[in-house]
């Protein structure tokens, strides 16, 4: 599977892997992609749920706010969440919320109450703590789905990066929040990668998902798309090999990122 162009797809149809020449296509095809579902779920249940992590991801996603999706979407519909967020203020440059905001959410008339950030005035605990309260009512009032096979939150499309160590969301490798099946949102105030007071998902609430877009760009993350992908021997268990969705996981590569495999 060296090749660009190629999209491999398993036998239940459950994990899709396309690769793609250039960061720019990655870029198109993501934004018809999240298009394609905004208005599948806008049409089937009458609202979108939508996570973002942080990172690159949100560069990514910079074809959604051009012509012709910026206009197509129904943007009333969405409801956007973070799958991880730094407990800094949210005008901090660390900030995932202001990293959406700035090269995102600003450009789209997404309704300001659809936005779910952290209380930045919280700890990480606090915050962590406060999110999973506002996303069980929002359980309650049917804006987020439940899994009824896993009894955790089910939201319609999680778009994800992960980092050059196989991270996901701030599940970090070796760390003991890996193993997390309680909580919804939980908090780490070590995280390895800077700054170290985070919120995050669990497992359980990434894995409850409908569809996952995991977007994995550049050479540097080769070797870990080789381990999750590929025919590599590394027998460690990167966090982005438990990502494993009730619904669909499509990885976005671009030829970098897919060089290994
Ligand atoms: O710290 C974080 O890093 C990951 C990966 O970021 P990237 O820049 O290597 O794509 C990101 O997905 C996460 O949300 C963020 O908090």
């Amino acid at each position: 599977m060296a090749s660009s162009g190629i999209t491999t797809i398993d036998q239940n149809n459950k994990k899709v892997v396309e690769v793609f020449d250039t960061e720019e296509d990655l870029a198109v095809s993501l934004a018809k992609y999240t298009a394609h579902l905004s208005d599948k779920f806008a049409k089937e249940r009458g609202a979108f749920t939508v996570v973002v992590s942080g990172g690159s991801l949100i560069k990514s996603l910079r074809k959604l706010v051009e012509a012709p999706y910026v206009d197509s979407i129904d943007w009333s519909k969405w409801q956007v969440f973070w799958v991880d967020e730094r407990v800094v203020p949210k005008d901090h440059p660390d900030s995932n919320y202001k990293l959406a905001f700035d090269g995102f959410l600003s450009k789209v008339p997404i309704p300001h109450g659809n936005v779910y950030a952290i209380n930045d005035a919280l700890s990480a605990e606090g915050a962590a703590d406060d999110y999973e309260t506002c996303l069980k009512h929002l359980v309650h009032t049917g804006v987020i789905n439940l899994s009824s096979l896993s009894g955790f939150p089910k939201f319609d499309l999680m778009l994800v990066g992960m980092g050059p160590d196989g991270h996901v969301a701030s599940l970090f490798p070796g760390h003991p929040l890996l193993k997390e099946n309680q909580k919804w949102v939980t908090h780490i105030t070590d995280s390895p990668k800077p700054p170290p007071e985070r919120t995050t998902f669990t497992f359980p609430v990434i894995n409850s998902s409908a569809y996952i877009a995991l977007v994995v760009c550049g050479a540097g993350k080769a070797s870990i798309v080789q381990t999750a992908l590929g025919k590599s021997q590394n027998s460690e268990v990167f966090p982005v090999q438990m990502v494993s969705p009730e619904g669909e996981l499509k990885w976005f590569l671009d030829k970098d990122a897919a060089s290994k495999l």
